[in-house]
């Protein structure tokens, strides 16, 4: 028998509820009505179901826009913080030496994954990497291939080039490098940098009980905000974080994928001075007892207020300032100085979308009830997301995709007690404070609507981290060193879209898609 929580995971790719996008016009409706609860994304159109004339030439502008470089290989544009980057040189180094890239270039390693618009394929870069004192140090990239008759009859082009232009314009170190867009005669794919560490979904599924500690937690969620910060600052509204989206770098950082449900928008980021910070309750603050139990030495922790065991896990991330009985105390100036210093407030705040986008259980209330909805959505599925990572399932979770959007816009917000009885509170009151501030129903009174990430950065619960060094932070869990299947285990490849696919099992060169 499947446990609640297989079932749920069994689900997470299979069941698909998606239509049109934020152009005003529908595309198209599609459910199975064989899942009762998915995890995917969703894409669902309110309004009728006719085309328009308008989504066809839009539609056909893309098809132009992603034809534009047949057979060359388009590189993306310069990424200032991958410079030191081994895969972006070998990429740049086989761009110049061949006057371009093609599909050709790469060896297809194996299936990583496949979405709504496409599936990932881990590739290799044919000739790269081989080092004669190193030795053969073979170059990995994500490649998610895409076949453009499948996007065209299926109404995606649109969604393929929305992905590919937000791609294209990222260079953060928690969000996707784009090292080259490949048009080739059937496929257009998106080369992007290679995750070994799977993603948040999976990885939690590993932990203890099924669930982070609050320092992984907070370590994680301090990276997505960082990275939520930066899109809302170019303008672009997520819409679709939960676990699934959030992969795992081979350092142990995160990258934020999939970005086709994204919305793109205008944003005029200001900087003001602070009134005042949202100093957190005197409860949350940890004592000086608690941080010398939860320090470790020379780690630099500032532990959470909760004693649960789970909150007290190893390894403590290295990414908070160091905070002990015997600190020195910051002067009053210094304090105040700190209270005064200009925050840069880069929120799309007048953004609108009529479209109903996400994933069932992280879907916020004003997207169900279709009165619009903006870049506040981000922050919703954020609280969302701290909920599952703590306690290992969403919390407006009900037995159907109904009962479940039914219950995110009516229940309110509970914890569900700890399973642990020396537990008192679990997650920690900070933790929760910050939940229930993100997972308030109305947009406008939301944690963050107005300010943005700052606020959230600002909050008791990531009080202590240190947000110009979490780069360099030790990670909770760094995943082993990616060892490519043998030939023999290679699985064909199924064409579903009358293109060729040769399997290749006999030699150690993969597969290639033609
Ligand atoms: N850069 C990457 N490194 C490693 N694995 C990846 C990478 N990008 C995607 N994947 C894997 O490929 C799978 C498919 O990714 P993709 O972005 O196409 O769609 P999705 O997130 O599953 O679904 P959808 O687009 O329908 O929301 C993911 O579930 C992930 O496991």
């Amino acid at each position: 028998m499947l446990s609640e929580q297989d079932e749920h995971l069994q689900s997470r790719h299979a069941g698909m509820v998606r239509a049109s996008s934020d152009f005003s016009e529908p595309m198209y409706y599609e459910i199975d009505p064989l899942r009762s609860q998915s995890r995917s994304s969703t894409e669902l159109n309110t309004s009728s179901c006719s085309r328009s004339s308008s989504f066809d030439t839009r539609a056909c502008s893309a098809m132009a826009g992603m034809g534009a470089a047949i057979g060359g290989g388009v590189a993306a544009s310069s990424k200032p913080h991958k410079a030191q980057d081994g895969a972006w040189e070998a990429m740049k180094k086989a761009k110049e030496r061949d006057g371009g890239l093609t599909l050709g270039h790469f060896k297809f390693v194996q299936r990583l994954g496949s979405g709504d618009i496409g599936s990932v394929y881990l590739a290799e870069l044919k000739g790269e990497g081989t080092d004669v004192v190193a030795g053969s140090n073979p170059m990995y990239y994500a490649m998610k291939v895409m076949d453009k008759r499948a996007l065209a009859t299926r109404n995606k082009l649109l969604r393929a080039q929305t992905e590919w232009e937000i791609l294209e314009a990222l260079d953060h170190p928690f969000l996707p490098t784009l090292y080259a867009h490949l048009d080739e005669r059937h496929f257009s794919c998106l080369v992007m940098e290679f995750c070994p560490g799977g993603d948040l979904h999976v990885l939690r599924q590993r932990q203890p009980g099924k669930r982070f500690c609050e320092n992984a937690v907070r370590f994680y969620a301090a990276e997505v905000l960082l990275a939520l910060e930066y899109l809302h600052m170019m303008g672009i509204v997520y819409r679709d974080l939960k676990p699934e989206n959030v992969l795992v770098r081979d350092d142990g950082h995160i990258m934020l994928s999939d970005f086709d449900l994204s919305l793109k928008c205008s944003v005029n980021p200001v900087l003001s001075r602070l009134a005042s910070v949202r100093q957190p309750p005197s409860s949350c603050l940890p004592s000086a007892g608690a941080s010398a139990n939860c320090e470790l030495p020379g780690l630099g922790c500032v532990a959470p207020c909760s004693v649960h065991p789970i909150a007290s896990c190893l390894p403590v991330p290295r990414f908070f300032h160091l905070h002990t009985p015997t600190s020195k105390p910051k002067s009053a100036p210094l304090r105040s100085a700190r209270r005064t210093l200009p925050e840069l407030i880069a929120e799309p705040t007048s953004v609108r979308s009529m479209s109903f986008v996400g994933t069932h259980e992280y879907l916020a209330p004003e997207i169900i009830i279709g009165d619009g909805h903006g870049s506040a959505v981000d922050w919703w599925t954020f609280g969302i997301f701290l909920f599952e990572l703590l306690h290992g399932r969403t919390p407006f979770r009900g037995p159907d995709n109904e009962a479940t959007l039914m219950n995110v816009v009516t229940q309110q917000l509970k914890f569900p007690a700890s399973d642990d009885p020396n537990v008192v509170e679990f997650p920690s009151p900070p933790a929760q404070e910050l939940i229930r501030g993100l997972l308030v129903k109305d947009p406008m009174k939301r944690l963050a609507a107005t300010r943005g990430a700052s606020e959230v950065k600002q909050h008791a619960f990531f009080q202590g981290v240190n947000w110009a060094l979490i780069r360099c932070a030790v990670p909770p869990e760094i995943p082993s060193p990616y060892m490519p299947p043998s030939p023999s285990k290679l699985q064909p490849i199924k064409n579903t879209h009358n293109h060729k696919w040769v399997t290749d099992h006999d030699s150690s060169e993969g597969f290639e898609l033609f």
